[in-house]
């Protein structure tokens, strides 16, 4: 809102401008035209420029399941926008922003930084941009991840579906440890402390969604394509009931793809 009366402002002030410079001005009636079309902008929400809500899909999945690796895959087929919840809050720590310090000791230790700077990087992106399909990858965490995102963001507050991929613990400790990308959580201890909070904090978001109709079970063991595969079939069978567009019910598609996947 406060950007619309900005830019209003900017609208004014040119006119006057324009005043001294001989360019004819914006006249009383363009203006009161600009103020009204800002006005309804806003009352649409801060997503002005969608036209409907975007279709989100939340992936979760315990440290190193494969979300990200997914995720990547899904992008390429299916035109997604990934946004991972870690990469946003590491883009914080390396960008030196004043909470930057406190994210850092957080992931080191494995914890779950608060849940309203997290929500708040989230919805910077949806909002600023022009993709109307999200993976929102590693989030949410917590209950308390979900009940915030609920109450903050105004439009696309439920996800349509929600992943989720299902990994031994052992497998998971195996593929963190072996992945070698620099991370200073991808460590024996902050692993263990990982799992301890995906067990204790994540299953229960994970079990709101099933009991919502909204969760795909990926089973995550096998090689990348084979379980792409498993993704694949998701994707498409939505695809195949125009359910890529949010206005859509999804429990249908929970249903017609157990169906197609039981026949
Ligand atoms: N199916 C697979 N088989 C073996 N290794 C895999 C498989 N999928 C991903 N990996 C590897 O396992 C590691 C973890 O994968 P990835 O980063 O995608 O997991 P993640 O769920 O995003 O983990 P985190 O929550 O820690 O970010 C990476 O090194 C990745 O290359
Ligand atoms: N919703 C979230 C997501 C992540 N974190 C913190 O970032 C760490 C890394 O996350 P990945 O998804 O990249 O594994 C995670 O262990 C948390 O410390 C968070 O706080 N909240
Ligand atoms: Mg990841």
């Amino acid at each position: 809102m406060w950007r619309r009366v900005a830019r209003l402002s900017s609208l004014i002030r040119s006119s006057k401008a324009s005043l001294s410079n001989q360019i004819p001005p914006a006249n009383g009636l363009q203006i009161l035209e600009a103020f009204s079309t800002e006005i309804q902008k806003s009352a649409k929400g801060r997503n002005h420029h969608r036209e409907k809500p975007p279709f989100i899909t939340f992936v979760l999945g315990g440290p190193g399941s494969g979300k990200g690796t997914q995720c990547l895959k899904i992008v390429e087929t299916f035109g997604f926008s990934h946004l991972s919840a870690g990469d946003l809050l590491r883009k914080e720590i390396s960008s030196n922003s004043e909470n930057g310090a406190m994210i850092l000791e957080t992931i080191k230790e494995g914890n779950i930084v608060p849940s309203e700077l997290t929500v708040k990087l989230i919805q910077r992106e949806v909002e600023s941009s022009e993709n109307d399909k999200f993976l929102i990858d590693g989030f949410p965490r917590t209950e308390e991840n979900r009940r915030t995102y609920e109450r903050v963001v105004s439009v696309g507050a439920e996800p349509n579906i929600v992943l989720f991929f299902d990994c031994p613990e052992e497998e998971m400790v195996k593929r963190v440890l072996s992945r070698n990308q620099g991370r200073v959580d991808d460590n024996i201890d902050t692993v263990k402390k990982r799992l301890e909070n995906f067990n204790a904090l994540n299953l229960p978001v994970i079990n709101y969604y099933s009991e919502k109709g909204k969760l795909y079970k990926i089973p995550a063991v096998g090689t990348e394509d084979e379980i792409f595969s498993r993704v694949r079939k998701i994707f498409t069978s939505l695809e195949v009931l125009s359910m890529l567009s949010p206005q859509f019910s999804i429990p249908i598609g929970v249903i017609w793809f157990t169906l197609t996947n039981l026949l």
